[in-house]
């Protein structure tokens, strides 16, 4: 079975009117069907443009992006992709925030509009099918954003950040819920995070990145009994705080060599 998504060999150099800039150097990674692979590293370290690559929003200069076994030429209903900012249209209600999408796609239908109720109420936002975002709390909104997302029943979500314009409380809540939506949905995942504990807490295995060009710096496989607790409990469990300090102090070479 091919790999849910394949990055081989991929360099990527941004080109404008100020001259090349080299973000990605010989980048390789393959994230296995049903994984959650969390990306880590200090900014500007490409985190983003590997999720471009992979949704095919960019085209790499070297080297190819596979997903589901097929080359990524443009993006497709089968990648979701979940940004920091929710960008739900204030003049439509929620249920027509979540079905843009499908409306786009041609796929609305008795089926997609069953399903989409069905996640907004295990979202917790049955009863706001009929609210306009601005009455929705900023946790409400993003989780309005994960039924968008997760609408056209991509297999592979990739989440840029999507806590961090959240309070501590309603992020951790948020956290869990990705995860318990996504592991029973059999979803493959990559979450872009600059927090090492959410790494930790959320995935199954960790990439950290060093800057200038962006390349692989460490993998590490998150340990049971981790991997297999829901986020918030995962924090108490046993080796969470070893691998922390080991992320930690990886991040901290980084700093003195003037990577951050
Ligand atoms: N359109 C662009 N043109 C030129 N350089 C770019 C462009 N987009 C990104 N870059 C540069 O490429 C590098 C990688 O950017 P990228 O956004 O992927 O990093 P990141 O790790 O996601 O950063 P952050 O954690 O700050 O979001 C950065 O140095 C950035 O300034």
């Amino acid at each position: 079975m091919p790999a849910a998504i394949e990055v081989n060999g991929v360099s990527h150099v941004y080109v404008n009117g100020q001259g090349a800039y080299p973000a990605l150097a010989d980048i390789n990674l393959r994230v296995a069907a049903g994984e959650f692979v969390s990306i880590i590293g200090p900014s500007g370290c490409g985190k983003t443009t590997i999720l471009s690559l992979i949704s095919g929003l960019l085209s790499p200069a070297v080297g190819e992006v596979r997903v589901l076994g097929e080359p990524v030429l443009r993006p497709t209903p089968k990648v979701g992709y979940m940004l920091q900012q929710d960008y739900l249209f204030p003049w439509r209600t929620i249920e027509e925030n979540v079905t843009l999408g499908l409306e786009l796609l041609g796929l609305q239908g008795e089926q997609s509009g069953r399903y989409v109720r069905e996640l907004l109420d295990e979202m917790g936002l049955g009863a706001f099918r009929q609210a306009f975002p601005q009455q929705l709390s900023g946790g409400m909104r993003q989780r309005a954003a994960l039924v968008r997302t997760l609408a056209a029943q991509p297999g592979i979500l990739l989440l840029d950040e999507p806590f961090s314009a959240l309070d501590y409380q309603t992020r951790l809540q948020l956290e869990d819920l990705i995860v318990t939506t996504l592991k029973a949905r059999g979803k493959t995942a990559v979450l872009v995070t600059h927090d090492i504990s959410e790494a930790i807490a959320m995935s199954d295995r960790i990439i950290v990145l060093q800057p200038r060009p962006g390349r692989v710096l460490a993998e590490v496989i998150v340990p049971e009994p981790i991997r297999t607790a829901l986020p918030l409990e995962a924090r108490e469990k046993a080796g969470f705080h070893e691998l922390f300090h080991t992320l930690w102090q990886l991040f901290e070479q980084l700093d003195k060599k003037g990577g951050g």
